[in-house]
């Protein structure tokens, strides 16, 4: 997989006057697996959206991959071809198929992509495929939702609480299946609240009072 660099500096980020984050700096490299934790409402989900470009940032630099994107610009092709993000309430099509919603992001993208049997089958999901996404648990949800986010091959998976809704068994399922993506070379950045996930990575920062650590 090819080389990766994100680099945020000094990127600040308000809602009218509540400033949320203050000042980020992290470097994000190819092979890293980094976990972000903070109290509830410290920024984490901000901070991925801004870094999953979702989000505008108000002020800083943010350079993918060597190139400084302008913040008012739609980088919606950066986002499709390079990121997949993974939302801790799925955010599935209800109303399509398992195989639709993963195909979802190649509409938009006619180049390389992943080829969905293996994936649905290294996912444990392949017999759901024609199966509506609206009958699915909680784990098969988030099984659709990682398929989706590789199915592009992406650079990057950043990750909002990917296990926040799901039982121990789904927990360890979807964890091991991000660290297979990240043994192929992706880099991960994910959110949780929970220690177990925050020691799998090699960096874990905090946000506190809109800041962001490198904690020990
Ligand atoms: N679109 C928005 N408009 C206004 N305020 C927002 C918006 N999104 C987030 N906020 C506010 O920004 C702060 C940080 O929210 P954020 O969701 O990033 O926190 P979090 O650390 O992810 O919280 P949690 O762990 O509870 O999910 C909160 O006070 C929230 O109310």
């Amino acid at each position: 997989m090819s080389s990766l660099s994100i680099d945020l500096q000094n990127i600040n980020k308000a809602y009218d006057k509540r400033v949320v984050l203050k000042e980020i700096n992290i470097k994000i490299a190819k092979n890293d697996y980094i976990a972000i934790v903070g109290k509830s409402g410290s920024g984490k989900s901000t901070l991925m959206n801004i870094l999953g470009l979702i989000e505008y940032w108000d002020d800083g630099i943010y350079s993918f991959n060597g190139t400084s994107l302008v913040k008012t610009e739609d980088h919606w092709k950066m986002r499709l071809e390079k990121i997949g993000f993974i939302f801790q309430n799925y955010n599935l099509i209800p109303s399509l198929t398992c195989k639709e919603n993963i195909l979802v992001p190649t509409l938009y993208y006619k180049g390389k992509k992943q080829d969905l049997d293996f994936l649905a089958h290294q996912l444990d999901i392949f017999d759901l495929l024609d199966t509506s996404v609206s009958v699915l648990s909680g784990g098969e949800k988030q099984r659709v939702a990682i398929a989706r986010a590789l199915i592009l091959n992406p650079q990057i998976i950043i990750a909002d609480e990917p296990t926040g809704n799901l039982d121990e068994e789904n927990k360890d399922i979807v964890l091991k299946l991000i660290d297979d993506a990240h043994s192929r070379g992706c880099a991960v950045v994910l959110i949780t609240h929970d220690a177990n996930v925050a020691r799998r990575a090699s960096r874990v920062y905090e946000l506190k009072g809109g800041y962001l650590h490198e904690k020990d």
